[in-house]
C-alpha cells in the first residue's frame, strides 16, 4: 500500500501540498478521505496557533495558542483535549475511508498518547496515507513514517509540481 510522506522547512508549503492532492483526490465521486489537516491561525498578520481539521467530518478546533494553558512548545499552548478528540478521532473514524491525510506527525500532535496511538493504528491499517513529516523529530513514530514511507522533501522549486506528482503516484495504485 502506498505510503507517502512530504516533509521540508518550516513554512516551505508542506501542507499546501497535502491539501492540493485532498482537494482532487476528494473531487473523485464517491471517494472518501478521513484524517486531518492543520491550519495557521492567524491575527492581524501574526501567527497565534494552529487549528485542527476532521476531514471526514469537518469538525474543527483549536490544536494550539500562544494564549492557551496546555503544554508549552515554543511559543505555543498545545490543547491535548482537542488532539484527542478531534485528531485522534479522525484517525480512528479515518480507518473506513478510502484515503488518510496525516497533517502533521510532529512534535505537536506526538504530545498526545492517544493521537499517537491512532497513528499507530493507521500505520498497521491497510489504507493509502499521506502524512505531513515534522523534519527534524526524533519520536520514535517519526522515525517509523521515515523509514517505512516515501520521503520527499518540499523545497521552493519543487512545491508546485509536487501536487500532481504525488496525485499521480496514488491515482495509479488501486485506492
Ligand atoms: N506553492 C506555493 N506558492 C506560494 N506560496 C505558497 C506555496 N505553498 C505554500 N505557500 C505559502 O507559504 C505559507 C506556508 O505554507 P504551508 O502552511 O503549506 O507550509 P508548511 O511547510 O506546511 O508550514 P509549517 O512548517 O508551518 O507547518 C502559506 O502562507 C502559504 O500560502
Amino acid at each position: 500500500m502506498l505510503r507517502i510522506a512530504v516533509t521540508g522547512s518550516p513554512g516551505v508549503g508542506k501542507s499546501t501540498v497535502v491539501a492540493k492532492v485532498a482537494k482532487k483526490l476528494a473531487g473523485q465521486p464517491g471517494f472518501k478521505i478521513g484524517g486531518i489537516q492543520t491550519a495557521e491561525i492567524r491575527e492581524e498578520g501574526q501567527r497565534e496557533g494552529f487549528s485542527i481539521l476532521d476531514l471526514a467530518t469537518g469538525k474543527t478546533g483549536t490544536l494550539s495558542h500562544i494564549k492557551g494553558s496546555g503544554p508549552r512548545l515554543g511559543k505555543y499552548h498545545v490543547n491535548p483535549e482537542t488532539l484527542e478528540r478531534i485528531g485522534a478521532g479522525a484517525l480512528r473514524n479515518a480507518l473506513s475511508c478510502d484515503f488518510i491525510v496525516i497533517d502533521e506527525i510532529g512534535p505537536m500532535e506526538l504530545i498526545s498518547g492517544s493521537f499517537v496511538a491512532a497513528v499507530e493504528e493507521v500505520l498497521e491499517s491497510d489504507k493509502p496515507v499521506l502524512a505531513v513529516l515534522h523534519h527534524s523529530s526524533r519520536h520514535p513514530l517519526a522515525r517509523k513514517v521515515r523509514k517505512e514511507f516515501e520521503v520527499l522533501t518540499v523545497n521552493v522549486k519543487n512545491r508546485d509540481e509536487l501536487p500532481e506528482k504525488i496525485y499521480n503516484c496514488f491515482a495509479s495504485q488501486p485506492l
